[in-house]
């Protein structure tokens, strides 16, 4: 970390000014990104304009833009909310709990390439499952696998906040079962800690 980063840690609009800093080069160094995020502490008062919950799945509410290097986002998930098995469409995620616990299952990647089920299916292989406490700070990218992340709670909310470099639109979802690969966009609940009408009607990805 930067030396002169204040030590009473920084708040969300400083981390947010560290992350621009960081990306203002040629080549990121993801390494240091983690540290950012880790060295924030979660104070509610920073994110709590972004966190907007769903009855019926998480959220995602982007927080900053990062100058088209990077999309920073709040994603707010209800009891029992999870993914769907998704990739990271070649990008750095990475991952911190704000608020609240979340499960992430690790998957490796199914060893052939299916987009319709058929004879060939074959069920995805875990890896691993963590659980994420409050202030954690977790890093995936394609190499290292697929996962499903979920708030596994039955009385709690979570809330995370997420990194992805480049920024992305579309992923792929995977179906646990058979490995079959689907495309899937990726929308936005809120942006800036604002929901417009238009974007209620967004089309949602299958779970
Ligand atoms: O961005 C998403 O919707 C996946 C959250 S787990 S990295
Ligand atoms: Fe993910």
């Amino acid at each position: 970390l930067r030396s002169d980063l204040p030590d009473k840690g920084l708040t969300l609009v400083e981390l947010i000014q560290e992350l621009h800093n960081a990306f203002d080069t040629d080549v990121v160094d993801i390494d240091y990104v983690q540290k950012l995020m880790s060295s924030y502490r979660s104070n509610p008062q920073d994110w709590k304009k972004y966190a907007k919950f769903d009855r019926y799945r998480y959220t995602r509410n982007l927080v900053d833009e990062g100058n088209g290097r990077f999309n920073l986002m709040v994603l707010c998930w209800g009891e029992g909310h999870g993914s769907a098995i998704h990739d990271h469409a070649d990008a750095h995620c990475v991952m911190k709990i704000l608020q609240g616990e979340l499960r992430e299952t690790r998957y490796a990647w199914p060893s052939t390439e299916y987009t319709d089920s058929g004879p060939e299916d074959q069920e995805l292989r875990e890896i691993e499952k963590n659980t994420l406490c409050t202030n954690d700070v977790c890093y995936i990218n394609d190499s290292m696998g697929l996962h499903r992340v979920e708030n596994p709670s039955t009385i709690n909310p979570a809330i995370s906040l997420h990194l992805y470099s480049p920024p992305f639109s579309t992923c792929s979802i995977f179906n646990q079962k058979t490995g079959q690969r689907l495309p899937c966009k990726v929308t936005f609940w809120s942006k800036y800690g604002e929901r417009r009408n238009r974007e209620i009607q967004e089309n949602r990805c299958p779970e």
